[in-house]
């Protein structure tokens, strides 16, 4: 295995007498986009402040490129961090803000110029380099906030909730730029969210955190298709959780005490022979979704069993219907508690 760029050894961390991180062990790949994914509170922001130089930990070390930099200030270490807010300066010029850190970091003004016109290209801004920052939009500011931290060539990117404030089109269209422009310059990317929709367009490598812990990570497909935990089956899209002994799935992990069933891996009618069967129930809530329908199918003989099922919208079905349910014994996921 290549070197990684970023270990994370055993980092812990407390503020006062809570502890808000917990032993977290993790290595970056090189040229790779890690996004941190976990509810409000997690403890992502704290792991990427870590990561920054803007906190030290309480425990546990943080080598980036073999360098241990765990006390290093940011300054020193070889990190810029784009903020939710931009931070951009308002008073100066577009070209002026992506030039500030070369500015800092004693370069010439000629050779500034070139780089920022550079870096403002690849972000598709080279046209604006002459406005001030209240002269663009919401999308263009996320852009000269990018643009200002990559100039400097860091050996890696921190982005803190960066398309937090856009709206949603703009979100997603962003979002396909951000990997885009990762690929482009190869810089380690680390990219805190609470979207899992954002964790999955974005990630090489997805780290679910949950209370100061790492509850799964690895390539998005697999923490969708195989989450090993509950919390990753809800949290990370949306699951069907069932007490492993409720389905007589063939193969079945006999370690695991839970199953979950993706919504779009539950089929209505008939069980085919392949199948196994997962009992019926009552649709007691039935949601437009788009290009699909999503269905609440409540089991009337386990009160608090109801099934997540994603619908086609030709499919005909009403709420109150009575529907048999299946699944593909693949599709049924062994958890641990
Ligand atoms: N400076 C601080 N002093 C005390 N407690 C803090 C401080 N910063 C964060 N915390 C606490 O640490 C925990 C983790 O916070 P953190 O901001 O890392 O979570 P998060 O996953 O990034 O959440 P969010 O998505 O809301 O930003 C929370 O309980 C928070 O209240």
């Amino acid at each position: 295995m290549t070197e990684p760029l970023v270990e994370i050894q055993s980092v812990s961390h407390s503020f006062g007498p809570h502890r808000v991180l917990e032993a977290i062990s993790l290595d970056i790949a090189p040229a790779s986009y890690t996004v941190l994914l976990g509810p409000s509170g997690s403890g992502k922001t704290t792991l990427l402040n870590i990561l920054g130089g803007f906190l030290t930990p309480s425990e546990g070390r943080v080598l980036i490129k073999g360098t241990d930099c765990t006390a290093l200030a940011p300054a020193r270490r070889p990190t810029t961090t784009v903020f939710q807010d931009y931070a951009l300066f308002p008073h100066m010029t577009v070209g002026a803000n992506v030039a500030f850190g070369l500015r800092m970091r004693g370069v010439g003004r000629g050779e500034r110029r070139r780089r920022a016109l550079e870096t403002l290209e690849i972000v598709g801004l080279d046209h604006v380099e002459t406005r001030k920052p209240h002269e663009l939009s919401g999308g263009q500011r996320q852009r000269v906030a990018l643009a200002r931290a990559l100039v400097v060539e860091p050996a890696l990117l921190l982005l803190d909730e960066p398309l937090g404030a856009l709206d949603l089109k703009l979100r997603r269209q962003m979002q396909d730029e951000l990997k885009a422009i990762q690929k482009r310059v190869g810089t380690v990317f680390v990219h805190v969210t609470h979207d899992q929709e954002e964790a999955m367009a974005l990630a090489d490598l997805c780290v679910v955190m949950s209370e100061g812990h790492i509850e799964d990570m690895g390539p998005p497909e697999r923490v969708y298709r195989r989450p090993r935990t509950r919390f990753t089956a809800t949290f990370m899209g949306e699951s069907t959780i069932l007490p492993a002994a409720a389905v007589a799935c063939p193969g079945l992990d006999p370690a695991a005490s839970l199953v979950a069933i993706r919504p779009e891996s539950i089929g209505l009618g008939d069980t085919p022979p392949s199948h196994v069967a997962l009992g019926s129930g009552t649709v007691t809530d039935l949601v437009f979704q788009g290009g699909f329908k999503r269905a609440s199918v409540a089991d009337p003989a386990e009160p608090d069993r109801i099934y997540t099922v994603r619908v086609p919208v030709t499919q005909p079905l009403a709420e109150g219907d009575t529907v048999t349910l299946h699944c593909s014994p693949d599709e049924i996921i062994p958890l641990k508690e």
